[in-house]
């Protein structure tokens, strides 16, 4: 399976944005060949979560779902869809949603973001996720024409039990869809990526927002860096400044060499117990 990551820049003008996805998955088909393509979180619009309310989608057949659809259908790509707001259960908010298409565009996957970002950056800008996003309460993987694929998205990546019982359930490859800021990722992206992928002994793919854009609060700047790493830790396919897209062929046999070299499967002795504090999970 050949994988795909593309970086974009997404910005609060969703028509725009709409285009520019449509524009990159074609030129990242062409170039790279993939099976597999993942766009960033918040592909379709980007301008402070405040605005989660305003453009959120219907579970289907919202402008975003219906273009990535098209896409993978037209393409015969399969296309992990980064994020878009989708509407909630309850009014008023939304969920920040990835949904996997196959090549037929038929929707095969659905993740919503479990871990919501709540934080105030050393520059002082804060984010408050939760105040118009609810959280998921499903951990997923699906299947990828025999690729076990585990779902994640943006602030998941530093909470490491995620990780763990998405490997417990069998993925091999990891997405990390992501709208990095700029002064975390700095420091923290790539030791993040890179830490679960050796933790788990999985490919881990991370598409990424890059450059600035602005909310009602001011403007943002998104660190990109979007990159393919693989079961070793070893980053094998990066984007750096700007937009564009990076492949790599996710090679099973590394993935079976490191988890035969180092066995930390078995070797495991503390678990910790996936729970959301949901009923039935
Ligand atoms: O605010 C917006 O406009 C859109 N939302 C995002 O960009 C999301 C949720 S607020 N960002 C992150 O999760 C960044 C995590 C991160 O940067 C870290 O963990 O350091």
């Amino acid at each position: 399976m050949r994988a795909a990551v593309i970086q974009l820049n997404t910005r609060n003008d969703k028509v725009a944005n709409l285009a520019a996805i449509e524009a990159a998955v074609r030129e990242c088909v062409a170039k790279e060949r993939p099976d597999w393509v993942q766009l960033p979180e918040h592909c379709e619009w980007l301008g402070g979560s405040v605005g989660a309310p305003f453009v959120a989608e219907p579970y289907r057949d919202g402008d975003t779902w219906t273009l990535l659809s098209r896409l993978s259908r037209e393409l015969k790509v399969w296309i992990h869809g980064g994020s878009f707001y989708e509407q909630s259960e309850n009014p008023g908010r939304a969920y920040n949603t990835t949904v996997v298409f196959d090549r037929d565009g038929a929707e095969r996957a659905r993740y919503r973001k479990i871990h919501l970002f709540d934080v105030t950056t050393a520059d002082g800008a804060k984010f408050h996720e939760s105040a118009t996003v609810d959280p998921g309460k499903a951990i997923v993987t699906y299947d990828c024409e025999g690729v076990s694929v585990g779902c994640s998205i943006c602030y998941d990546v530093r909470f490491p039990e995620l990780y763990q019982q998405l490997a417990k359930q069998g993925a091999q490859l990891i997405a990390v869809p992501a709208a990095f800021t700029l002064l975390t990722g700095k420091d923290h992206w790539e030791v993040l990526l890179r830490s679960r992928a050796i933790e788990t002994e999985c490919w881990v793919a991370a598409a990424g927002q890059w450059g600035t854009y602005q909310t009602p609060a001011g403007e943002r700047q998104s660190f990109g860096q979007s990159m393919i790493i693989d079961p070793w830790g070893t980053v094998v396919a990066r984007v750096s400044e700007g937009l564009g897209s990076a492949s790599a062929g996710i090679d099973m046999g590394i993935l079976d060499r490191v988890r035969s070299q180092i066995p930390v499967a078995a070797n495991k002795a503390i678990r910790i117990e996936a729970s959301l504090g949901v009923a039935g999970l």
